[in-house]
């Protein structure tokens, strides 16, 4: 697991690696240079390319100066650096690198304080303007100098975090941001670039290692996690010899409506292809033969309209609710007698979210440590309008504590909130997966997660790891455009099969 630190903690993580490693502030910055420069010279291995570095007077231009420095030695020879001088301050790892600099046959330019910009003839950009110091949205001088290179629409690579974008609160959509195509940034992601609203701003970001004291930043103790396929190895479980379907629980989905059935197989067959021993569905009779047909292994339970079936509830390890079912007051009924009736951990997605929304004294009732599964709209729904994603994510965590359950909200980076107040970024899945369905398969692979045993907690982080990972095999070798629900649940075991070897 990756701690996701804030600004703040990674100022506090390099003060503490300079004092114990011990190293100097420099020769941490030569570091962070140098991981920085190998980085960049796997993307852009042509040194005949034109490259611009921007540098800032703090010690993200310090950074800025040391690239251009190691990419000169390295034999890139069309390179020039602009240093931007709009601020009176410089910091001390500034100003040894430009010392540093200086002797170097390279190009170097000083922007003054209101001056006019020079041309740009380069086709790649550094932005080594400002990185994690940020602290208030560019205005003035930075903001006109940052609009006039988004304007000229160069390849941007950022050092450590495009200049103006926040490492964490909200992004206001008025700020203005130098777009990147590529970040390459210090030790961990910020938490930012895992939430939607950095896309605009980046394209993609990769995290390089500078060798920050390990055991200080998991000693932070930070709310804010990025999961890493070792955690999911070290979750999953191997399935024994002498085990059998009983091993193995037995799940219970309700799901399904005359003409959203196609939720209920897809949820239920994602449950039997992430292992639940017994599946059974409850469907109305209009289903029952799709599901004969689309998937043998499911069981069914009948559903009459106006009727609500009859349950043995103590036969279930699990139930899951949701996909496809209606906000019908037979759904609703259906929903209150579920948890009138079972006292067990469950999983709650799709119109029974609805429900909760409209009826938000059930979700007193969820027993501890359910599961819900809502997408970003089914989240607001439940618990209000959210106009940015870090407020999201405040109530995210707050919620999840409150009531006591975990919540995956669904995303590209999806996060589950857990009861103990953490918040989990998952690091796989892709766009090909934005697709109707998708949410079901999902609801059908923690369903049957915890049938077999695994803590709800567990359930969801190995959940939403293995579906994104299945869409990801799927579809990242042949850069497919759309994979289907379908074929994600019946990739399932071969995920869990490479995860587990
Ligand atoms: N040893 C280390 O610590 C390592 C650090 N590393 C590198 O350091 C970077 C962080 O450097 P940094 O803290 O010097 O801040 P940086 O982003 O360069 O900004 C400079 C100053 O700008 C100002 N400012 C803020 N917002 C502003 C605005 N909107 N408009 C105008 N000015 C604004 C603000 O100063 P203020 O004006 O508030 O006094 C701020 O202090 C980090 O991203 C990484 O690249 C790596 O080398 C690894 C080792
Ligand atoms: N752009 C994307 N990148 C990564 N994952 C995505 C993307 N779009 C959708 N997904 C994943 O696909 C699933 C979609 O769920 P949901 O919106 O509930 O679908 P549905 O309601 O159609 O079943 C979620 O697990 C989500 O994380
Ligand atoms: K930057």
């Amino acid at each position: 697991m990756l701690p996701l630190l804030t600004a703040q903690q990674i100022h506090e993580a390099d003060a503490y690696t300079i004092s114990h490693e011990p190293v100097t502030s420099v020769n941490l910055m030569e570091r962070a240079s140098k991981a920085f420069v190998s980085r960049f010279m796997q993307h852009f291995p042509d040194k005949a390319q034109t490259i611009s570095a921007y540098c800032g007077s703090g010690n993200n231009g310090g950074d800025g100066l040391a690239i251009a420095r190691m990419l000169n030695e390295h034999g890139y020879r069309q390179l020039n650096v602009k240093v931007v001088r709009f601020s009176d301050k410089a910091t001390d790892d500034f100003n040894t690198n430009l010392h540093r600099f200086q002797h170097l046959s390279v190009p170097l330019l000083e922007i003054e304080k209101g001056g006019n910009f020079p041309p740009e003839d380069s086709a790649i950009i550094i932005d080594a303007l400002l990185g994690s110091g940020l602290n208030k949205p560019l205005s003035g001088d930075y903001e006109q100098l940052v609009k006039h290179l988004n304007q000229l629409e160069k390849t941007v690579v950022a050092v450590d975090v495009p200049t103006g974008l926040p490492t964490e609160g909200a992004v206001s959509k008025e700020a203005t941001i130098l777009k990147a195509k590529l970040v390459i940034t210090f030790q961990q992601p910020k938490i930012n670039f895992l939430l939607p609203e950095s896309g605009p701003h980046m394209e993609s970001w990769e995290a390089v290692d500078i060798g920050l004291d390990d055991t200080y930043l998991q000693s932070l103790n930070s709310p804010y996690q990025l999961i890493e396929k070792g955690d999911i190895k070290t979750i999953l479980k191997p399935r024994h010899k002498f085990s059998n379907k009983g091993t193995y629980g037995h799940a219970l989905l309700v799901a399904g409506q005359a003409k959203t059935m196609g939720a209920a197989l897809l949820c239920s067959s994602a449950c039997v292809y992430a292992g639940a021993g017994l599946t059974t569905v409850c469907i109305p009779e209009s289903g029952l033969t799709a599901l004969n047909s689309y998937q043998a292994e499911v069981m069914a339970i009948i559903r009459e309209q106006d009727q609500l079936p009859e349950i043995e509830w103590d036969k279930f390890s699990v139930i899951g609710v949701g996909p496809g079912l209606g906000k019908d007051d037979n759904a609703l009924a259906l929903l209150k007698n579920i948890l009138a009736n079972y006292h067990k951990p469950m999983i709650i997605d799709a119109d029974a979210l609805n429900l909760l929304a409209t009826h938000q004294e059930l979700l007193q009732q969820l027993p501890k440590g359910s599961i819900v599964t809502p997408h970003m709209k089914e989240f607001d729904r439940l618990f209000g309008e959210h106009d940015t994603w870090w407020n999201r994510l405040q109530t995210l965590k707050q919620k999840a504590q409150e009531l006591q359950i975990n919540i995956v909200l669904k995303n590209d980076y999806t996060i589950t909130g857990t009861p103990d107040g953490k918040l989990y970024f998952n690091s796989t899945s892709n766009a090909a997966m934005a697709s109707g369905g998708m949410g079901d398969i999902l609801t059908g692979i923690i369903t049957a997660l915890v049938a077999q045993k695994y803590t709800p907690e567990q359930a969801c982080l190995a959940g939403v790891y293995l579906h994104g990972k299945a869409g990801d095999v799927l579809a990242l070798p042949n850069q497919l455009h759309v994979v289907l629900p379908g074929q994600v649940a019946a990739k399932i075991p071969a995920v869990i099969a490479q995860l587990t070897a």
